[in-house]
């Protein structure tokens, strides 16, 4: 479960103070889905970037199955990290490895004693089977992003955060894409908060809020 109270998050550029949140309130039920619209400049990616423990909150409350972000140490934040999926609107994968060490990538580096769980099913329900082997530019625009979400997916993530992952691709794709994405992690009970544009991807969401001036409207 998710929930903000009274988030508060500014920017200083020189002189110049801009309150980018401003008294945030969100609770989000466990495995519950939110779709997060606005306009652009409008906060939705540092509200993603603080709640996956990337930068702090000035005031406020954000706390993520009963653990308090503000009150983790350096340490205990890296830890909470872990268990982020991050999907990103340029898929942020690595051109040299292939889609197979791609999606295991991440999983090594943050658990390099632990084994890798569901691997063969997680690709096969993205339909990535007949890819393994392939480089990354061999790969559709659909394709690559499939890969970003099963390298989120197999680190059994808490939450997903997803920063606009169709904004590289056509409408058809996109439809595809989210439908699987929230299909998978309805399954697999994991919160979903993904940032779009677009109004219609919202239908697959169980919640929709829209940011304006860093606050829902
Ligand atoms: N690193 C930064 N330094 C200074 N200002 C920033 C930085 N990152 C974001 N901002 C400012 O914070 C505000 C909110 O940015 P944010 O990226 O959260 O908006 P957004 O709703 O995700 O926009 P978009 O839909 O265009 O991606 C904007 O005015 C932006 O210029």
């Amino acid at each position: 479960m998710i929930e903000i109270k009274d988030l508060c998050f500014s920017r200083t550029d020189g002189s110049n103070k801009q309150r980018i949140i401003n008294n945030l309130n969100l609770s989000i039920d466990n495995s519950q889905q939110l779709a997060l619209l606005g306009d652009s400049g409008s906060g939705k990616t540092t509200l993603l970037h603080i709640l996956a423990g990337l930068i702090k909150a000035h005031s406020g409350v954000v706390s993520v199955n009963g653990h308090l972000l503000s009150s983790m140490n350096e340490h205990e934040l890296t830890l909470y990290r872990r268990k982020i999926g991050l999907i990103f609107q340029h898929y942020q994968l690595l051109e040299c490895l292939n889609v197979k060490q791609n999606i295991l990538f991440q999983h090594k580096l943050n658990f390099p004693h632990q084994d890798v769980e569901g691997f063969d099913t997680l690709v096969n329900e993205l339909g990535l089977d007949s890819k393994l082997d392939s480089l990354v530019h061999q790969l559709s625009g659909g394709e690559q992003q499939r890969v970003g979400i099963a390298r989120a997916l197999l680190n059994k993530p808490q939450i997903i955060l997803a920063d606009e992952p169709t904004g590289n691709l056509d409408q058809t794709r996109s439809h595809q894409v989210v439908k699987l994405l929230t299909q998978l992690c309805r399954r697999r009970k994991i919160n979903l908060v993904m940032v779009t544009h677009s109004e219609e991807l919202t239908s697959y969401f169980d919640e929709v809020k829209v940011l304006r001036d860093g606050c829902f409207v």
